[in-house]
C-alpha cells in the first residue's frame, strides 16, 4: 500500500461478521465469557489513531451503570421485549427510545419510597 493512504475500516460489517461471531445480530453479552473474544470488538478504533479516551470511557461506563443501579430502583413500563434495533446517528441511538420507570432509593436520599419497592 503506498505511503499515505488512508485506510478506512467498515467495523459496523466487522462486528456484525457471522464468520466470527456467534449470532452477531443478538444481544448475547455472555458471548465475552468466551477467552479472546472481547480482543475482537474495535469501538475505540485500533494503533496509532485510536481514542485517548478509552480508558475513561470504559471506567465511566462501568461507574455510570453501577450507579445508576445503586441509586434507583427500575422497572419495565410493559411486558413487551424490548427492541433492541438501532437508529440512524453517531452515537448509536435505539431506533425506539428506552423507556423505564425509576424512582430513587432511600439510600439516595429518597424517603418516599412504596412498600413494596423495601
Ligand atoms: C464510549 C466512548 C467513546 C467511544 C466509543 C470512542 C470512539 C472513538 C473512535 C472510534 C475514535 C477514532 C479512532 C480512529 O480513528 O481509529 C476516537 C477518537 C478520539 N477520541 Fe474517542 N471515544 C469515546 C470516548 C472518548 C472520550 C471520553 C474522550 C476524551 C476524554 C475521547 C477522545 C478522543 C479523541 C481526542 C480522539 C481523536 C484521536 C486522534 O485522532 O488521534 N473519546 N474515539
Amino acid at each position: 500500500m503506498p505511503r499515505g493512504t488512508m485506510l478506512v475500516m467498515n467495523v459496523w460489517a466487522i462486528h456484525r461478521d457471522p464468520e466470527l461471531w456467534e449470532e452477531p445480530q443478538r444481544f448475547k453479552p455472555e458471548r465475552f465469557d468466551k477467552e479472546g473474544e472481547a480482543q475482537k470488538v474495535m469501538p475505540f478504533g485500533l494503533g496509532r489513531r485510536s481514542c485517548p479516551g478509552a480508558g475513561l470511557a470504559h471506567r465511566l461506563m462501568g461507574l455510570t451503570l453501577a450507579s445508576l443501579v445503586q441509586c434507583f430502583e427500575w422497572e419495565r413500563v410493559s411486558i413487551e421485549q424490548i427492541d433492541m434495533r438501532e437508529g440512524k446517528g453517531v452515537t448509536m441511538p435505539k431506533k425506539e427510545p428506552l423507556r423505564a420507570m425509576c424512582r430513587a432509593r432511600v439510600l439516595a436520599g429518597n424517603t418516599n419510597v412504596r412498600k413494596d419497592f423495601l
